[in-house]
């Protein structure tokens, strides 16, 4: 498995030492923008097989040289603090349970991932794809069943346009990767390319509290869970707190490494892949006394696009798992879920 440091991986139980011996280092990580973005093949068909080996094997990497410059990452995440600072009133003025498709606001408490917890200990702020220049909200996408305007705090000027340029920023990242992922799948690196003409991507800012000593039964920063999407890129500050598991079922820390973004894929790729791409199940807990912030961006194909399992990944040893639905259907069905549990509030 690539990307993750080799204690991880020994931990992981997937690669030995040796195997992963020629990256030197204690870490290994993907230098992701300038293999991505180049024309030449030797290099593209090497960064895909190391990303074929942490797609089959655990479903986590870490990128490095991702090309997000640091700038934007400060100025994003100095707005998202100004937002949880605010007063809990104004927050709940944007609700995620009162907007169409699950856009704004999520109080301490207001998700729950795992259905066997009682809640999650964190909040958040999620948005979809909006270009900057749409300030009037007229450009609301027509996005089937998921379909739904963002929603903006009325009184944070410039909130807005420092969350989307970091936004578009990974948007741009996250598009460089899907025909990486094809190749990794020996399909044509053209293979998604009218699966994903508008981005379905979700953004959520998140903050979670240090969370008490003696904690609450079945309240964890965010419960065991695996993401909805293709693939979700993750920023997270330098708290410890995201964890993985293991084929042994065993929680393994994803430690933050400074300059790195983590990249864990999603069910609509296990879907694709008839789980060849590993959906992994992963948690957060922040028990590090301090207060911590990430920023998940998720990616998934264009909500329309039916989740059809790749021919060459269904055999007569890994026959077809998945019923056929909409990546739509698919996301909305996982996040109705996952505001199930708590009441509309406004
Ligand atoms: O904050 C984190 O480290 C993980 C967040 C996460 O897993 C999610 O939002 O799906
Ligand atoms: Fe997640």
């Amino acid at each position: 498995m690539v990307g993750l440091p080799s204690c991880f991986e020994d931990e992981l139980g997937h690669r030995t030492q040796d195997q992963n011996s020629q990256s030197g280092g204690a870490f290994e990580e993907i230098p992701i923008m300038q293999n991505a973005t180049s024309r030449d093949p030797p290099l593209r068909h090497a960064l895909a097989a190391e990303i074929r080996d942490a797609c089959t094997d655990v479903g986590f990497f870490y990128i490095k040289n991702h090309g997000i410059p640091e700038e934007a990452i400060d100025v994003a995440i100095s707005a998202a603090k100004q937002f949880f600072i605010l007063p809990t009133e104004t927050k709940m003025k944007l609700d995620i349970h009162a907007t169409p498709n699950f856009k704004g606001y999520t109080a301490l408490l207001g998700e729950n991932t795992n259905p066997e917890n009682k809640g999650d200990l964190h909040e958040g702020f999620d948005f979809g794809w909006e270009p900057i220049e749409a300030i009037d909200g007229s450009q609301v996408r027509e996005d089937g069943s998921m379909t739904g305007a963002n929603v903006w705090p009325g009184n944070l000027p410039g909130f807005r346009e420092d969350v989307l340029a970091y936004y578009h920023a990974v948007v741009k990242l996250g598009q460089s990767l899907f025909p990486l992922f094809a190749l990794a799948l020996n399909l044509p690196e053209n293979f998604f390319d009218d699966k994903v003409t508008k981005p379905a991507a979700v953004m959520r800012l998140l903050y979670y509290p240090p969370q008490p000593s003696r904690p609450l039964e079945g309240v964890q920063g965010i419960g065991a869970h695996t993401d909805y999407e293709c693939f979700t890129i993750l920023w997270q500050d330098n708290v410890p707190a995201l964890q993985v598991m293991n084929i042994g079922g065993k929680w393994i820390d994803a430690a933050p490494i400074p300059g790195t973004l983590v990249l864990n894929l999603g069910d609509q790729f296990a879907r694709w892949t008839n789980d060849v791409f590993k959906s992994t199940t992963h948690r957060a807990i922040n028990a590090s006394g301090r207060e911590r912030y990430s920023m998940p961006l998720f990616f998934g194909t264009d909500y329309d696009v039916k989740l059809e399992p790749i021919p060459g990944c269904v055999t007569k040893d890994n026959p077809s798992k998945y019923e056929v639905v909409t990546a739509g259907d698919y996301v909305k069905s996982r996040l109705e879920a996952t505001y199930a549990h708590s009441e509309v509030t406004v």
